[in-house]
């Protein structure tokens, strides 16, 4: 378990992260978002003591993090794939984590077979490509079997395949009782991986909920329906009191009915329909409604690219919903 507590990072007159309180809990997988620069990074790096809190106190299984004998038993964490001596083999990077941490060298062995490393394990680490780094720097979160996971962007540079393992061993993870923590920006992904949602914009905590509870709570549902006879299921469903959306085009929508009463509906005037379909938000509609006024970083159309072209939102611009669309899930970032 991972309790933060009022954490909180000041950098001069930024307010990295602001007051966070929230816990991450075992058995489950957490997922952490916020838009670029809300703070994510800063949060974890306090967590495994390589940043210190302006204020408040975040707790690993009870304990500070420099208070862990041998930490790499305690809480395994990948936060940047590169952060390694390039010079170093995949196994001797393994096995100078693991002897400081009091684990045995047949542990190596089997995390780089975990990963799928064990034909490179004697190549220089500064010769991997971006996802076998990322799949090195998975193996060291894995070395001391810990209780608790903990990755930043861990599917960066990672191809399908790739993606579809680390998605897989999330979840084993947490189903075998273990914490885990991930941030992505690939909301895809996460929609696929996380059970729990903890959302960030600014530093301050704007979401701590399931992700069910996310969606439902930060999107709009509705029901989308087509029919021949369009213009006779309106008078229908108007006379049932049903207000119905016109959204442009043939279909029509209708917000807080079920799909089931509208199809009864139709068959006792028996109308014909060529469609009937609930209709649920994904996660990254719902995470662009609530973190819009969080979104620091914008990018605008700019024709003489023929693409966006990202710009810092200058003091008094007006709230981030009423701009163009943010570009949070791009790969840029702020210099
Ligand atoms: N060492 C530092 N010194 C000064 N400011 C910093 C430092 N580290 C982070 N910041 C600032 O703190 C804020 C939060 O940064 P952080 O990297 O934690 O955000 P993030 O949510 O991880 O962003 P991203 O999704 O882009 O990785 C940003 O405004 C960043 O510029």
């Amino acid at each position: 378990m991972i309790e933060l507590e009022g954490l909180t990072k000041r950098y001069g007159e930024k307010m990295a992260v602001n007051h966070l309180t929230f816990t991450v809990r075992p058995g489950i997988v957490t997922g952490f978002l916020g838009p670029n620069g809300a703070g994510k990074s800063t949060t974890m790096r306090m967590l495994l003591g390589l940043d210190r809190p302006t204020a408040g106190d975040v707790r690993i299984d009870g304990q500070h993090y420099d208070r862990l004998k041998d930490p790499l038993k305690y809480i395994g964490a990948l936060l940047d794939a590169k952060a390694m001596h390039g010079g170093r083999s995949a196994f001797n990077h393994l096995l100078c984590l693991a002897q400081s941490n009091g684990i045995p060298r047949a542990r190596v062995h089997e995390v780089l077979d975990t990963v799928g490393l064990t034909a490179v394990a004697r190549k220089k680490a500064k010769g991997f490509s971006l996802g076998m780094g990322q799949r090195l720097g998975i193996a060291g979160a894995l070395l001391g079997d810990p209780r608790i996971l903990m990755f930043d962007e861990p599917v960066n540079g990672l191809d399908p395949e790739g993606i579809h393992w680390i998605r897989n061993l999330m979840k084993s993870l947490a189903a075998q009782g273990r914490t885990v923590f991930v941030s992505s920006h690939l909301m895809s992904e996460m929609a696929l991986t996380a059970d729990h949602l903890v959302v960030i914009g600014q530093g301050r905590l704007l979401a701590d909920t399931s992700m069910a509870d996310f969606i439902r709570q930060n999107s709009r549902s509705y029901v989308r329906i087509r029919s021949p006879q369009r213009e006779r299921l309106l008078d229908v469903l108007h006379g049932a009191g049903i207000t119905v959306v016109e959204s442009g085009g043939e279909a029509l929508e209708v917000d807080g009915s079920k799909s089931e009463h509208i199809g009864e509906l139709a068959a006792q005037h028996q109308l014909v329909l060529h469609e009937l379909s609930p209709q649920q938000a994904s996660l990254e509609e719902a995470f662009m409604q609530l973190t819009a006024e969080s979104v620091e970083y914008h990018a605008h159309s700019d024709p003489s690219l023929g693409a966006t072209a990202p710009t810092a939102a200058p003091p008094g611009a007006p709230p981030a919903g009423q701009q163009q669309a943010p570009q949070w899930g791009n790969d840029w970032k702020k210099g």
